[in-house]
């Protein structure tokens, strides 16, 4: 059977991996046929039939409308047929307009008959991509909450921080504290003091709707929201509305000096960020504003 050019060819069209082989040119020599029904299926640049082909020409066509990817596979290509590395790996996303799909392309040398071929072949990597996507934004919540966890938020404020310094825009930095949690975990119980976290997390995100917005779960029971391109006289009647919609949801907390419902404290931070200032200075800031507002009665906004 290995002797059978037939059967070799059999055996290559059944891969599903889409295979190309080309010579050192470039031109594609050999194509299996997971590789044209592929190409036909996705209207491919390559199209169905692969005669006459160049791979590297391909490459190049992607890569001059915009497809960093393209550039990419062809540098690797390259530094195959000219053996400066015996193979290739390389992941890219191959989206369609309905599904998210990715590829792994290796690259390896085939020297044939005293001729230099190149084998290209692509896997489709779908599956455990997606898996590294869920674990990734697994990763970058609050596993209570359901909210960006403090890791994404220093990351969000760290980027929204250098966006305003370079477009000269304000930023703000609202920290929320509730007031007396203790109490209420000590009365209602650790579980009530968790469904509470839940409903504030949910609350916070309808306050942070645009892209350079961001709300996130700071520690135990505080809170951060990041308003990206937010002056103070935008910022300050929005962290009053805050307060006012945690009062609202009339959570029991019927040992607070303050009142029966949860209330909370929030110190606000502004800043236009200036030359070798960073973040750190925001969030400094914030915190001395919410200590003000803890030390001067709780349940207030607190704004430098
Ligand atoms: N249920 C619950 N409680 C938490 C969680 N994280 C922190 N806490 C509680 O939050 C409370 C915070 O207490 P304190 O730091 O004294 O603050 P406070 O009672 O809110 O008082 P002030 O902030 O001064 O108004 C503690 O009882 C923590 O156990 C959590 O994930 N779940």
């Amino acid at each position: 059977m290995e002797h059978s050019y037939e059967a070799l060819r059999l055996i290559l069209d059944s891969i599903t991996e889409h295979i190309v082989v080309i010579d050192e040119a470039g031109r594609i020599q050999y194509a299996n046929r997971s590789w044209s029904e592929f190409g036909s299926r996705n209207e491919c640049s390559l199209g169905t039939g692969w005669e006459g082909v160049n791979y590297i020409d391909e490459c190049d066509k992607a890569a001059a409308m915009g497809d960093d990817f393209g550039a990419q596979a062809k540098a690797g290509i390259l530094s195959v047929i000219n053996r400066e590395t015996p193979a290739f790996y390389f992941e890219y996303p191959c989206h369609s307009p309905d599904e998210k799909r990715w590829f792994m392309m290796r690259v390896t040398a085939l020297d044939m008959e005293s001729k230099a071929y190149f084998v290209i072949s692509h896997q489709n990597i779908t599956e455990r991509k997606l898996a590294e996507e869920e674990v990734r934004s697994i990763a970058r919540l609050d596993g209570l909450t359901d909210i960006p966890n403090r890791r994404t938020l220093d990351e969000f404020l760290h980027n929204e921080w250098r966006r305003c310094a370079r477009l000269q825009k304000p930023i703000s930095l609202a920290i929320v504290d509730l007031d007396h949690f203790k109490l209420l975990n000590d009365i209602y119980g650790h579980q009530s003091g968790d469904d509470c976290l839940v409903r504030i997390g949910r609350l916070l995100k309808g306050f942070a709707s645009r892209p350079s917005d961001l709300c996130a779960r700071y520690g135990g029971e505080e809170f951060a929201l990041v308003w990206g391109g937010t002056s103070r006289e935008q910022a300050e009647p929005l962290s009053n509305r805050l307060l006012d919609e945690i009062f609202a949801l009339n959570i029991n907390n019927s040992h607070s000096p303050i009142g029966k419902y949860l209330t909370a404290s929030i110190g606000l931070a502004v800043m236009v960020p200036q030359k070798g200032q960073t973040e750190i200075e925001l969030i400094r800031r914030a915190d001395s504003m919410l200590y003000r507002a803890k030390e001067s009665g709780r349940n207030r906004v607190n704004c430098e």
